[in-house]
């Protein structure tokens, strides 16, 4: 079978594109230029990579952005202080908090601690079940994303069976919850307790992989034809990348691809979309918050 590869790169260049158009009208109109701030507890080196390439985004479409940095010291209390600060900072329009956190700190006391209508990771309680309301405020980003690439590339999901692998707070819940909500599709979610994952995952007519395991779904567990796409992003090391790591997704690509209608690779498929999602949802803060 000859698959179409779902390219998540460009999807979201044509995404900033469309942003930065959006902010240019706006400062052309006088109105606020979005401004989002980033909060980095500690040093772990994938989380600066992902913040630096998320400063990136917002110099590209024009957004303002503020770091704010701190020691993995901080105690779980400062840090509190610091998101109540933000949460009142008329200037900054979004902001979220880079996770994983330190262990000495609850990311579900921080998340809550954000104010939804800033929440532009779409993290909080009340974003989440947003989802299943008329009118969902802002969103999570991957699984945004993640609707936004089926949606860019015409792929039916009313009535299909979608099968959804991780049942995460930043993935794969908020996502079947979507596919229910907006995508009107059937959903099974599978998670660390499933037994005989393959009996469910080769009756999906679209399988949804977000566990963070490399090579977790091989060809024999998806079903000719399906739609695959590929939450995970697993930084393997190993001396035989040039990097000395490469990222590498849950799905066997070579081997499952030719079995697939549509794929998403790992890089360049749904990990580009989560920062799309980050500024479209800043966007929408904004826009809710200075019209
Ligand atoms: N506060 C948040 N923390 C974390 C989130 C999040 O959405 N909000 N998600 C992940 C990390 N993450 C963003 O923060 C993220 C992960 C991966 C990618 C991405 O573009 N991946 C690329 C590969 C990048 C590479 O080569 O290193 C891809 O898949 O193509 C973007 C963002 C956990 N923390
Ligand atoms: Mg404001």
């Amino acid at each position: 079978m000859t698959y179409t590869l779902i390219d998540g790169k460009k999807v979201s260049a044509d995404i900033k594109n469309e942003i930065s158009q959006k902010v240019a009208e706006r400062k052309a109109q006088g109105r606020k230029i979005p401004h989002l701030a980033i909060i980095l507890v500690g040093d772990d080196g994938a989380s600066q990579t992902y913040v630096d390439n998320k400063v990136k985004s917002c110099k590209s479409v024009g957004f303002h952005y503020t770091m704010m940095r701190f020691a993995d010291t901080i105690s779980e209390e400062k840090l509190l202080k610091h998101i109540d600060h933000v949460n009142n900072d008329d200037d900054v329009d979004g902001f979220i908090v880079q996770l994983p956190l330190p262990p000495h700190i609850s990311v579900d006391r921080v998340t809550e601690k954000i104010r939804s209508d800033k929440d532009v990771d779409g993290f909080t309680n009340h974003n989440f079940g947003s989802i299943i309301s008329k009118n969902p405020l802002l969103m999570p980003a991957t699984p945004f994303g993640v609707m936004e690439l089926l949606r860019r590339y015409n792929i039916e999901t009313e009535g299909k069976h979608a099968v959804v692998v991780g049942a995460s707070r930043i993935a794969g819940a908020p996502l079947s919850m979507m596919l229910t909500e907006q995508g009107r599709a059937t959903v099974t979610i599978c998670h660390k307790f499933t037994k005989d994952l393959g009996s469910y995952t080769r009756s999906a007519d679209i399988l949804l992989v977000a566990v963070g395991k490399p090579g977790l779904i091989t060809a024999d567990m998806v079903k000719e034809g399906a739609v695959v796409i590929d939450i995970g992003t697993t930084r393997v090391e190993g001396p035989q990348y040039p990097k000395g790591w490469a990222i590498q997704g849950d799905v066997d690509f070579k081997a499952v691809a030719p079995k697939t209608s549509y794929i998403t690779p790992t890089p360049g498929g749904v990990g580009p979309m989560t920062i799309a999602s980050l500024l479209l949802n800043t966007l929408r803060a904004t826009e809710l918050q200075h019209p």
